[in-house]
């Protein structure tokens, strides 16, 4: 893997993404963090923009989920805290030491300290080795005490996840999933460390199963005082066993704040929209389930702004033009995602030839895409007619940019110009409920909504949600 040349951001510069409030007692202190992959050399696509730009803190002994689509940089996240992958920029502090400065023996040294739970106990054990050298390897590897010191801790560990002493000569593929992921959390425990990252350590495992982990894992962090980062798709393991969750999207993190705030007074429109998905048994609950329309944006070329401008259900829209019903909008957002796909793909030799000559290439069938969104442009109103030609006219002279610039101009708002800060968003005090300090337990949440000069989400959702016109923008299960 290549990484981009490190460029630490100005310390001074405000990111959107800081936290501004200090926890009282963190583990780990997240600024400005970013993770790119590839982008190197004067021709290379641009880089993946896994991680852009996070910062949060874990306080010791407390539990942070992470949650969010896949793709949204959730692995790289947690990977990176542990040093697996180089961060592009910024810092992570451990216990107050920089460590992404550390190299060589400061770095083998440190890693005793943060270790990580894979998600697939099927690929992550080596089917060569048994259950005891798995377990050693580490212990091995950091030349921890003598040969028969070794052995006695891996009989302890095995003891502390509950498999048996005889277990030490089986192989991995003599175990079911379950037994193979106590192993994966035995040989991540081996150096006694404080801090794991748990990369959907139960995703891969049978319901009933997933219980006993989950348990397993509770009983481990209060036994050695274990700080967690729990990463997971499924939202109601989330709910059930972290203090805090941050949700990622594209790589930045849309809103974080204490477990139960989050899950029942949801702010940002990423996570209402993440949290409505959910079954709920309770027949009669109305809550509008919402559907994202479009595709997540490639993290290679994410959109200006909010990252989640394209998608969103709440954006905010020119004045001039929030008139126009939900399916118009849902047609103009579908023709700006199809021209900024276009203006990404690079036109190659031919294409830059055809057009400095101006030639129309048979690739850009840009009317087709225009008639299947819209039907018949000229029975919309000209607001709408009128920058849709000139795009599509930019398009056919081989401008797609232009287009998307020019679509940008007229439809997008400041969700489309500017970066949301992440800014306080409910100041209840729920830190009596819970491990962490009443700071940390602040909720933040990344969204323009949020600043007075405009609607808040719950304002445009009803208007939106309640419009009949809404098309396949919402639906109610
Ligand atoms: N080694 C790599 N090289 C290039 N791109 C990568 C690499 N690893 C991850 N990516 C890309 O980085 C982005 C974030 O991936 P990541 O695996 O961190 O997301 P995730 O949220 O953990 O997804 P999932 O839930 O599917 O595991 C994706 O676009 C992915 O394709």
């Amino acid at each position: 893997m290549s990484k981009t040349v490190d460029s630490r951001p100005d310390e001074s510069a405000r990111s959107p993404q800081l936290e501004s409030d200090v926890t009282t007692d963190p583990l780990v202190t997240v600024k400005d963090l970013k993770t790119y992959y590839g982008g190197d050399g004067a021709f290379a696509d641009p880089p993946v923009k896994a991680v852009d730009g996070v910062s949060f803190q874990i306080e010791r002994g407390e539990t942070l989920g992470l949650v969010g689509e896949s793709g949204s940089g959730k692995t790289t996240l947690g990977r990176t805290l542990v040093q697996l992958e180089t961060a592009t920029a910024g810092d992570i502090t451990f216990d107050g030491t920089d460590v992404t400065t550390l190299h060589g023996d400061s770095l083998t040294e440190w890693r005793q300290r943060a270790q990580i739970v894979f998600q697939d106990p099927e690929s992550s054990l080596n089917d060569r080795m048994t259950v005891g050298e798995i377990i050693r390897e580490p212990l091995d590897a950091h030349e921890w005490g003598t040969k028969s010191e070794r052995r006695n801790r891996v009989q302890t560990l095995l003891a502390d996840v509950g498999l048996q002493p005889e277990h030490y000569v089986r192989y991995p593929h003599q175990f079911s999933g379950g037994q193979r992921q106590r192993v994966g959390i035995a040989r991540a425990l081996a150096l006694e460390p404080e801090f794991l990252v748990l990369d959907e350590p139960v995703s891969a495992l049978d319901v009933s199963v997933q219980a006993k982990i989950i348990s397993l894992l509770d009983d481990l962090q209060a036994k050695f005082g274990l700080t967690y980062l729990f990463i997971a798709h499924d939202l109601s393991v989330v709910r059930h066993i972290c203090d805090r969750v941050a949700v990622l999207y594209l790589g930045k993190i849309m809103e974080i704040g204490e477990t139960e705030q989050l899950y029942q007074n949801p702010q940002n429109p990423y996570t209402r929209a993440l949290l409505s998905a959910i079954p709920n048994p309770d027949p009669q609950d109305e809550t509008a389930r919402i559907t994202l329309p479009g595709t997540p944006p490639s993290p290679r070329d994410p959109p200006t702004g909010c990252q989640f401008a394209t998608r969103c259900p709440a954006k905010l829209r020119p004045s001039e033009l929030d008139h126009l019903d939900a399916t118009t909008w849902e047609r103009i957002e579908r023709f700006r995602e199809v021209v900024r796909e276009r203006s990404r793909v690079d036109p190659g030799v031919r294409g830059r030839i055809t057009r400095q000559l101006g030639v129309f290439s048979a690739h850009d069938d840009i009317d087709s895409a225009v008639t299947d969104l819209f039907g018949d442009l000229q029975e919309f109103p000209p607001a709408v007619v009128n920058p849709i030609e000139s795009a599509v006219e930019h398009i056919k002279s081989g401008y797609p940019e232009k287009a998307r610039e020019l679509l940008r101009d007229t439809f997008g708002s400041i969700c489309d110009r500017e970066e949301p800060t992440l800014q306080a968003v409910n100041d209840t005090d729920t830190s009596q409920n819970s491990k962490v300090s009443s700071i940390a337990t602040t909720q933040r949440s990344y969204c323009h909504c949020h600043k007075s000069e405009h609607d808040d989400v719950s304002t445009i959702f009803d208007r939106r949600l309640n419009d009949p016109d809404a098309g396949t923008h919402s639906s109610v299960d």
